[in-house]
């Protein structure tokens, strides 16, 4: 078994009178992908900020590599490699596409921005060339020069995720990155995200609501309910678990689609 990477321990959210995140324990080795599922409301993105560091925890502990990072700024989590995707994108659309993915080299690099701005030659053009492999890595390489807007949502999606990887992150968060793509391009990100575990060995926490996508990438799927975790088990597990099934009252087709597997 691979050494746990992120540890989260009695995990707990209060805003008011909504406990929206209660006593969630969860593991993930490393280079492992964990999915995070469960009805709308119960507490999926707010347990991501809270690891993302773009929420505190009400209570309870969260430990990347050993270390305690609890109340560390998001600034101080991305250096230490945690990186994050969004729900909604979040792309600079009137810059090239190697200066979108370039910028995400300022979560590490205190002078990523003033490096792309022409100060610093050599460290710009290792900055480049390392946008350039990345652009490659999600299979967006001869795009450089294009605008965000000229892909297509899914090469959106994947411009995204190559922004993210030049934090360098061992962790990578990804919130609902299949929400909007039709069915070719969320498989062609099921597969990204697996090559990403598999060639880079990155830890992956996701959450997804397309069930094909979650299903086919996760090693370990952990099930929301109300804020607690109901049950975490391999995806087979997951989808022949009656509570969780249950737990989706009124979407009890939850898990019909699936494509064979
Ligand atoms: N900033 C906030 N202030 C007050 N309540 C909040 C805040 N953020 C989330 N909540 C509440 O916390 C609970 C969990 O919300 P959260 O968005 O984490 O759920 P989710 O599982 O991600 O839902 P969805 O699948 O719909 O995105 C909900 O009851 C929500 O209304």
């Amino acid at each position: 078994m691979n050494s746990p990477l992120l540890e989260l321990h009695a995990l707990n959210k209060r805003f008011g009178g909504v406990h929206a995140v209660r006593d969630v324990a969860l593991t993930v080795p490393e280079a492992t992908i964990l999915g995070l599922i469960g009805p709308n409301g119960a507490g999926k993105t707010t347990l991501l900020n809270m690891i993302s560091g773009t929420l505190l925890p009400s209570g309870g502990e969260i430990r990347f590599n050993q270390r305690r990072v609890t109340t560390a700024s998001p600034e101080k989590r991305c250096r230490m490699g945690i990186m994050r995707t969004f729900q909604n994108l979040s792309l600079l659309s009137d810059l090239p596409n190697l200066d979108n993915v370039a910028l995400g080299a300022n979560a590490w690099h205190r002078n990523g921005l003033r490096d792309l701005c022409g100060f610093g030659r050599a460290r710009e053009q290792r900055l480049r060339d390392e946008a350039r492999a990345n652009l490659e890595a999600v299979g967006l390489g001869g795009h450089e020069a294009a605008l965000p807007g000229e892909l297509s949502y899914g090469n959106q999606r994947k411009l995204e995720i190559a922004r993210a990887l030049m934090g360098r992150p061992s962790l990578l968060l990804l919130d609902e990155p299949a929400a909007g793509l039709n069915n070719r391009e969320s498989q062609e990100l099921a597969e990204l995200i697996l090559a990403l575990r598999d060639e880079r060995q990155l830890t992956v926490v996701l959450i997804e609501h397309d069930m094909d996508v979650l299903m086919a990438v996760s090693d370990t799927v952990a099930v929301l309910v109300e804020g607690a975790v109901l049950t975490s088990g391999a995806p087979r597990e997951i989808q022949g678990d009656a509570r969780v099934i249950e737990a989706y009252l009124g979407q009890d087709d939850i898990f019909d689609d699936l494509a064979d597997a």
